[in-house]
């Protein structure tokens, strides 16, 4: 413990990605003007708003609230030029709300989301009958949809590599005629479908299930005043960073126990290697205690974290051990193997598997260590968590944090003043 103890932080973070996307997803397809409170303001969301005020909708956004003016029937727009950035989210829930409306729309991205797959989702949006074609790389953008409405029916998914492909069908399923029975062969990251389920029912659908079936019913979605939560997964860092500084406290408001977001969870793994965290109705706070002990931990539900974990797992006392995280390899970089480099730079002792990585205790760096982050945000967040502990870490590309926190250099700056390090 230091002399002197830090004063605790309480910290405003800012929305959450995920339920930004899919509010403004709900908000265009909804009937009616749907107000969106404190949504997060950062490339990723505003890609997803642009890209909806292509198809036709009028979004209009100030710094604290958005409104969008829905439209049941789809796009207002016959045909349109979509271009959704870094956002896997954007590239893969636009083109579904598009399929539902009559035209021509056609989605592009940036040569990172290029990379990333969707052939599950396209092929699930054939079967239901969707005018789909992949331009270049099949399952990749860019691609087109020749929209006429969508009838519905059973449709089978695989959602093994990314949840984000059964969210999509499962926001698009009130749109169609008969709504949709997705059967589900595999799924990855439970928590961000219950994110999925809970806001399709704030706009007012319930959706059902059957065993391995989730039972979307017709009817459409209602507007409705919306609060964002704050990121849970942005939370990870500024947790993590008390957890590595012996007597520093963090507390984020706005995460408590009702939170919808899983990645809150990562406050347990800081629990289980030491951390002294409290999680109450409406704030969640993580206090460092000086200990930080190794582990194995199942990150499949969380997969968010893993390099927020990777980063201070290091200075833990024994080694850390994460499993289940394969479809990390297929995230903005393959994240496995960007933190086992950036990690060995560091003099850090790792080994990865196909879903796995696992780090030994102890850093040997050198004088200046530059991080390669491959415009991954979550690699340069993580990296600046374990530089509070290693002298002289910086950044190829220290901006790519604007896909979901644009300020977010400024915010860990304030942080490390306060808490040291
Ligand atoms: O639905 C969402 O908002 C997300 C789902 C997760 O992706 P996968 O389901 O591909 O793991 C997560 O990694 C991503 O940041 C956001
Ligand atoms: C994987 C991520 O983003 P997305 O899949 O939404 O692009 C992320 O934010 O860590």
């Amino acid at each position: 413990m230091p002399v002197d103890t830090p004063a605790p932080q309480t910290l405003s973070l800012p929305g959450s990605k995920s339920l930004t996307a899919r509010a403004l997803f709900l908000a265009a397809a909804a009937d009616g003007v749907t107000t969106l409170v404190r949504p997060l303001r950062s490339d990723d969301t505003e890609g997803f708003a642009e890209g909806l005020v292509r198809l036709g909708y009028r979004v209009g956004r100030t710094p604290d609230v958005w409104q969008v003016d829905g439209r049941p029937q789809g796009p207002a727009v016959a045909e349109a030029d979509v271009y959704c950035r870094d956002g896997a989210t954007t590239a893969r829930f636009l083109p579904t709300l598009a399929a539902a409306g009559h035209g021509t729309y056609r989605f592009d991205a940036s040569p990172q989301m290029r990379r990333r797959p969707l052939l599950p989702l396209s092929r699930a949006l054939r079967d239901l009958g969707v005018d789909l074609r992949h331009e270049e790389a099949e399952g990749h953008h860019p691609l087109t949809v020749r929209a006429a409405g969508v009838e519905g029916g059973e449709v089978t998914l695989d959602a093994g590599q990314s949840s984000q492909y059964l969210t999509a069908l499962l926001l698009l399923g009130p749109l169609t005629r008969r709504g949709l029975r997705i059967r589900v062969t595999d799924l990855v990251s439970v928590p961000y479908v219950e994110i999925t389920l809970a806001m399709m029912r704030a706009f007012g659908v319930e959706v059902a299930r059957e065993g391995d079936v989730f039972v979307v019913p017709p009817g459409g979605y209602r507007a409705t005043t919306y609060a964002i939560e704050p990121d849970a997964s942005t939370a990870s860092y500024f947790f993590a960073a008390a957890a590595v500084t012996p007597g520093a406290e963090v507390t984020v408001p706005g995460l408590g126990t009702g939170a919808l977001q899983g990645d809150l969870g990562f406050v347990d793994v800081l629990r289980r290697m030491g951390a002294e965290v409290s999680v109450g109705a409406t704030a969640t706070t993580v206090r460092g205690t000086g200990e930080l002990r190794g582990l194995t931990v199942n990150m499949r539900d969380i997969s968010d974290t893993m390099p927020t974990l990777a980063a201070i797992a290091p200075f833990a006392s024994a080694p850390v051990r994460i499993e289940d995280v394969a479809n990390t390899r297929v995230k903005e970089c393959d994240r496995l193997e960007a933190c086992a480099e950036n990690l060995r730079r560091l003099g850090v002792q790792v080994a990865t598997g196909p879903d796995w990585i696992e780090i030994h205790p102890g850093v040997a760096p050198s004088a200046d260590t530059r991080i390669t982050t491959y415009g991954d945000h979550r690699i340069v967040m993580s990296f600046a968590v374990t530089g509070l502990r290693v002298p002289g870490i910086s950044f190829d590309d220290p901006g790519c944090v604007r896909k979901t926190f644009p300020g977010f250099h400024e915010a860990f700056a304030e942080l490390r003043r306060t808490i040291g390090g």
